[in-house]
């Protein structure tokens, strides 16, 4: 059976993101057949080669000031020229995206949204979080899976007083392990399909 490939590209500042990235890698890891490896960036490097070999991307950042981390953005940029005038490698390819942030909002939409304009802007195919909103009723919780209430990628919530071991919540690191899972199934189907 062919197996299939899952990168999850992300930036970090001071260790929230690359908590729910590490929760998002293990999800992916978890489906049979999938290996999952993690990349982080810090602006226009990245293992160009590497990415190019992936059947899906996932790609995460801290929201800052309303948008993906400037350094995220530098690396995004970077693929206009890396992977976009070079043939439009990852063309086909399946995305989806992750974001953390202070505020239980926060304005982390409108980074999903980015980074799901991005994707499309590569030919990518992407994969929205495919769970129902938690923490939307009565019986509700912070522990429920997407308590956040996001349909287009995995969002996380990280106190501003708190570290990395401390936050984003377990709910919100279950939540970036179903992103991860959901992609890898689907990229088994993709990779399958084609063979
Ligand atoms: C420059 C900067 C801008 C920020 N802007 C926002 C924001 O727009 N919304 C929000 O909820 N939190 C914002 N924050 C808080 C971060 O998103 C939060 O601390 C996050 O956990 C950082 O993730 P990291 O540790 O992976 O860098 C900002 C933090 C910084 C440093």
């Amino acid at each position: 059976m062919s197996k299939a490939v899952v990168a999850v590209v992300y930036h970090s500042g001071y260790g929230h993101t690359a908590r729910q990235a590490e929760a998002v890698r293990y999800g992916a890891a978890s489906v049979e057949g999938v290996s999952a490896k993690l990349y982080a960036v810090d602006g226009g490097d990245a293992p160009w080669a590497e990415l190019e070999q992936a059947d899906a991307i996932i790609f995460g950042a801290p929201t800052y000031m309303g948008g993906p981390s400037a350094q995220f953005k530098a690396f995004q940029d970077a693929t206009s020229r890396t992977v976009f005038a070079a043939g439009g490698t990852w063309k086909n390819k399946l995305a989806a995206g992750f974001t953390n942030s202070a505020s239980r909002s926060g304005d982390k939409l409108a980074s999903l949204q980015q980074i799901a304009i991005f994707a499309a802007q590569h030919g990518m195919h992407w994969v929205s979080l495919g769970l129902p909103p938690g923490n939307n009723s009565s019986t509700g919780s912070e522990d429920d899976l997407n308590r956040l209430g996001f349909f287009l990628g995995a969002a996380a919530q990280s106190n501003a007083d708190q570290s990395a071991e401390l936050a984003p919540s377990p709910s919100d690191l279950r939540t970036a392990e179903h992103l991860g899972a959901r992609v890898a199934q689907t990229a088994l189907q993709f990779v399958r399909g084609r063979a």
